[in-house]
């Protein structure tokens, strides 16, 4: 029913981004938790907002590619309620950027993130609280996943716990060569909670997948490159600019994926968002869709005058 349902809206859908957005808005909140699972999004957000520090900043950037920086450094970059929060509204403003093309996630000064605070997951650790949590960085990470846009986790440092997770909400990562990802939660008497398991096993396979929960194992790039958790390593040089270097590396590397005018590159994550989510028939009656709002459209335009070949 909710796939006949989504399929319905996918053939309401226009071929512009914000009815995309849109859709995928109405989806992530139709189809994760709403209302009807006893989840109220404003209720949520307001009992998160009491766990306030750090913040989540977003630079869209004339080139497409925006940078989503978790910025809590005296806390190794851990989430705070308010955190949640406001990546949830930051994803909200990147779905409804008809300019973008990619987007890199990164920590501030140095490492990536080191989960949940500690401190608002004891106060929030009675099953309730701890439940809506959960549901709430779901529906955020289910939809930054889902964004129109090519995404890359850029790793330096420390990727723990719902840090960990964090990275499997992105369609690819890259890791400094001193870089380590771990789903510690088995050592905090947990399992991933916002979604990380699922997505770590279309990421790696239920093999590899149970190892690294199972064992809490410390992934390191040359680990993650042969399991397929890390799609390129980095190299982090000793001289001060490193920060910007690393990042200038990253987005040399996303370069190659999202070059091109926006709504060709768009067109490219969403047929990928619906092959890797949606039954074979839908998905492929999505890429026809799709197919459809650039067939014909400028830039196919142009590529047929100027007579290409592929070389
Ligand atoms: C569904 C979500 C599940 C989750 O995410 S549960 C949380 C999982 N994450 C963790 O348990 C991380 C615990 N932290 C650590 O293991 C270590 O702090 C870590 C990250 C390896 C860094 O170790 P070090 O380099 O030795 O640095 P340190 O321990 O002195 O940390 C520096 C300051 O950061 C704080 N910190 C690190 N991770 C935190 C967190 N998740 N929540 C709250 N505070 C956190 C740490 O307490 C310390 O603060 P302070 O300087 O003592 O005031």
């Amino acid at each position: 029913m909710v796939l006949c349902a989504l399929r319905r809206e996918l053939l309401k859908s226009s071929s512009s981004c914000g009815s995309w957005a849109r859709l995928l808005q109405r989806r992530s909140s139709g189809c994760v938790y709403s209302s009807t699972h006893d989840f109220t999004q404003k209720e949520v957000r307001e009992k998160l907002q009491a766990f306030p520090g750090g913040s989540i900043d977003l630079l869209k950037q004339d080139s497409g590619i925006a940078v989503l920086t978790i910025n809590n450094p005296s806390r190794m970059n851990a989430f705070s309620g308010s955190m949640m929060v406001e990546l949830e509204e930051k994803v909200s403003q990147l779905e409804n950027w008809s300019d973008g093309k990619g987007l890199i996630v990164r920590g501030a000064a140095g490492t990536f993130c080191s989960g949940s605070d500690l401190n608002a997951v004891r106060a929030l650790s009675n099953p309730e609280d701890g439940m809506k949590m959960c549901m709430f960085m779901q529906n955020a990470l289910t939809r930054l996943l889902r964004l129109p846009l090519i995404s890359v986790a850029l790793v330096e440092g420390k990727a723990l716990g719902g840090g960990a997770e964090l990275t499997t909400a992105c369609d690819f990562r890259l890791m400094t060569s001193d870089s380590v990802i771990q789903f510690v939660h088995k050592h905090m008497g947990l399992v991933p909670g916002w979604g990380g398991a699922a997505r770590l096993v279309h990421i790696v396979g239920s093999q590899s997948a149970l190892k690294l929960l199972g064992g809490a194992l410390k992934v390191d790039f040359q680990y993650g490159l042969h399991i397929g958790l890390a799609d390129g390593v980095l190299e982090a040089s000793q001289v001060q600019e490193d920060a910007e270097t690393l990042l200038q590396q990253a987005e040399n590397w996303l370069s190659r994926y999202v070059k091109g005018p926006a709504p060709v590159i768009q067109a490219v994550k969403k047929v990928a968002v619906s092959g890797r989510e949606l039954p074979l028939s839908d998905a492929l009656r999505t890429e026809k869709d799709v197919f459809g709002t650039v067939w014909g459209g400028p830039a196919n335009l142009q590529a047929l005058a100027s007579k290409s070949k592929h070389k």
